[in-house]
Order: structure tokens, then sequence, then C-alpha cells
């Protein structure tokens, strides 16, 4: 038996589509909440195998999800990288900069980053054992533009400016960066798969905010690097590309970077998307997160809607971007019925 996920990533168009949800392992959980509250604070939650491996079962308890993703976060890799990395409750994370040539020769290379990473391998390998066999193990990191910009910033920011404003003044540094952090995303996204992963997801949150030759440097040739030198030690692996708020730039992503997938937010309609973008590959959203916060049968009849606009070609169910932590959790299973008995 080949698994859903694996089948649409192989490009197979099926009845009913393969389903996961980004974030699903989160807040709006009670289970979640809980095991939260055991690990102390969000960091060590990442750090603490069992209690990650439970976190990332609990959606599968719960909804029979298609998928299961690793519970980590993008920044976990600057931080094995030598960057201090902690979260401010309500606000999100903070980082310690890196704006100079200096600040990069104090970061770690590519090969130091197992010890500190290797919680996370543990996690994968705890998921590989305990999943049911029909749910496809996803491995993720973040793509380098996007981790960039938090480790500039030394924090999440509205528009991306420190990233941009480096780029703009220093561009050798800012390369540099963008260098390591590829080098090192493809050490530790390789580590995921032999430690168990059977997919790979690089998200791009904010490749949306690089334009023109930006975006072919700095999103799309890194995805490209990694994508190959993982496909190189990895044949068969399938890898589902997010650069998020691409709009146009979506158009022949797959296959300017060899991604079997491209997952797509909501700022397009899916309609667009299976016009210019499903033609080439696999895809993978777009349902807007607020519609399980607002439910009733608009929930229904757009999520409806997706599966339709895309149910000429393969694709793999999921919103547009993270669940929020103020949604529905009786929601999600309403989405899920619809996808499945639409
Ligand atoms: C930009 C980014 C980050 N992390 C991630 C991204 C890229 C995707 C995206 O755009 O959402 C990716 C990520 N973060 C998390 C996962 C786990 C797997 C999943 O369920 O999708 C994944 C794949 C857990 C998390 N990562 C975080 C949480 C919430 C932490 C908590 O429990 O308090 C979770 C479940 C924290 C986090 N981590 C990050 C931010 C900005 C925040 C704070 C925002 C928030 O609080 O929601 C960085």
């Amino acid at each position: 038996m080949t698994k859903t996920i694996l089948k649409a990533l192989a490009g197979e168009t099926q009845a009913v589509p393969p389903i996961w949800m980004m974030r699903q392992a989160g807040r709006y959980l009670p289970e979640y909440r809980a095991t939260r509250a055991r690990a102390g604070d969000f960091l060590s939650l990442c750090y603490a195998p069992d209690l990650a491996a439970e976190v990332t079962l609990q959606p599968i308890r719960r909804y029979g999800f298609d998928a299961a993703i690793l519970f980590a976060d993008i920044l976990l890799l600057p931080q094995a990288l030598g960057a201090d990395l902690w979260f401010e409750t309500g606000e999100g994370p903070r980082l310690s900069t890196t704006t100079s040539a200096a600040d990069l020769g104090r970061l770690g290379g590519k090969d130091d980053i197992h010890e500190r990473l290797s919680p996370v391998y543990e996690t994968v390998r705890i998921l590989s054992r305990e999943l049911p066999r029909e749910t496809t193990l996803i491995g993720f990191a973040g793509a380098p533009w996007t981790v960039a910009t938090y480790m500039i910033a030394g924090r999440g920011t509205p528009d991306q400016g420190p990233a941009h404003a480096l780029k703009a003044a220093d561009r050798a540094t800012f390369s540099a960066l963008i260098d390591l952090l590829t080098e090192s995303t493809i050490e530790y996204l390789s580590a995921q798969v032999s430690a168990g992963a059977e997919v790979i997801k690089l998200f791009d949150s904010w490749a949306g905010s690089l334009k023109g030759q930006d975006f072919t440097e700095f999103a799309l040739e890194p995805a490209r690097r990694i994508i190959a030198a993982l496909k190189d030690r990895h044949p068969d692996l399938p890898i589902i590309a997010f650069p998020r708020e691409a709009g146009e730039r979506y158009i022949g992503f797959a296959h300017a970077t060899g991604a079997d997938c491209v997952a797509i937010d909501n700022s397009v309609s899916a309609e667009w998307a299976a016009e210019h973008v499903q033609k080439d590959s696999c895809v993978q959203g777009n349902l807007d997160p607020a519609l399980l916060v607002s439910g009733g049968q608009t929930l229904i009849e757009e999520t409806r809607r997706v599966v339709r606009a895309f149910s000429g070609g393969p694709h793999i169910f999921n919103l547009g971007h993270g669940i929020t932590p103020n949604a529905d959790p009786d929601n999600v299973a309403r989405m899920i019925e619809a996808v499945r008995g639409a």
C-alpha cells in the first residue's frame, strides 16, 4: 500500500485528496497546551523528544490526518549555529543579531549543528516507530532567506526591513549568511531523512518580499541547491516548497527548483493556482486559516471549492498558512468531513 500523501507527491490524481494542516500541533488544541505546560516552555518542548513526539501525534489521534509534521521550529537551526534564541511570551522569537562579517565569523559551520539538534533527530526516530502505517512523516526547515530575516533583525518583522537593508548595504555579508544557511540546511534536512523523515518541506514564509532578481538569487536558487543536494543523497525523497506570497513567481517554481509540490498561500485563488501551478506539479493548499475561526457554512463551501478547483491533478489539501491559536477544534473536524465526504 502506498501512502496517500506519497501518491500525491508522485503526481497521482486522487478522488479524495490527502489532508494535513500547517501548525496542526499547536495552541488551538487543549492537549497541546497541557503538554507544553509539562515541558515548561516552547523551546524545552522542542528539545524533549518524548514530548515533541507526543504533540506531533496528538492531531493524528484526534483527526486522523494523512501526514504528521515533526514538531520543532525553523529557528532551531540558527541556535545550533551559535545564535542566542529565546521566546518572549505573547510576542514571539528573539535572537542575537547577525549583521556583520564579525558576527558571521562567530557562528559555527555546517558540520557543527548536529550535537545541538540531536534531540530533533531522536523525535523523528520515535515518530517513525509510533505513527500509524498509513501516516506520512514530514520533516522540515526554514528556507535560508526566511531564517536570515530573523537572524538579521533578531525578531520577526512585518516587512523584513533589516534583512533588506543589510542586503542593500553589505551584499557580501548577506550572501555569505545565505550560503551558510543553505549548506547547513542541507546537513540538517539530510539528518532528518536519515532518522526517518519521508518527505521534506522547506518553509520560505517571507519569500513574497523578495522581488525580481532578489527572488531568483535568494529564494529560488537556495531552494534549488538544497533540493538538488537532498535528492542526490536521497534519490526518492519528495520535497514540498513553500515560497509564501510569491504570487506570479509561483509559476514555474517547481520546475526551476526540482520541488515535487508547491504549497500555495491564500493570497491567490485555488482556481488560479490550478491553472498556472498545478499543471507542472502537485499543489498543496490553500484554504484561508481564518475560516477555522469563523466556521459555519462558509467554511464548508470554501473547503469544497478548494477541493473542486484542484480535483483535476495531484493535490494535498491544506491551509494557506498555519492554523491560529483561536481556531475552534470542531471546525477542523468539519473541514476534514467536507474534504473526505465532498
Ligand atoms: C516563521 C516560522 C517560525 N516557525 C515556523 C515558521 C515557518 C512557517 C510559518 O510561516 O508559520 C515553522 C514551524 N513552527 C512550528 C512548526 C511545527 C510543525 C507544525 O505543526 O506545523 C513549524 C513547521 C511550531 C511552532 N512554532 C511556534 C509555535 C507557538 C509556540 C507556543 O506554543 O507558544 C509553534 C507551535 C513559535 C514561533 N515560531 C516562529 C514564530 C514567528 C513563532 C511565534 C509565533 C506564534 O507564537 O505563533 C518562527
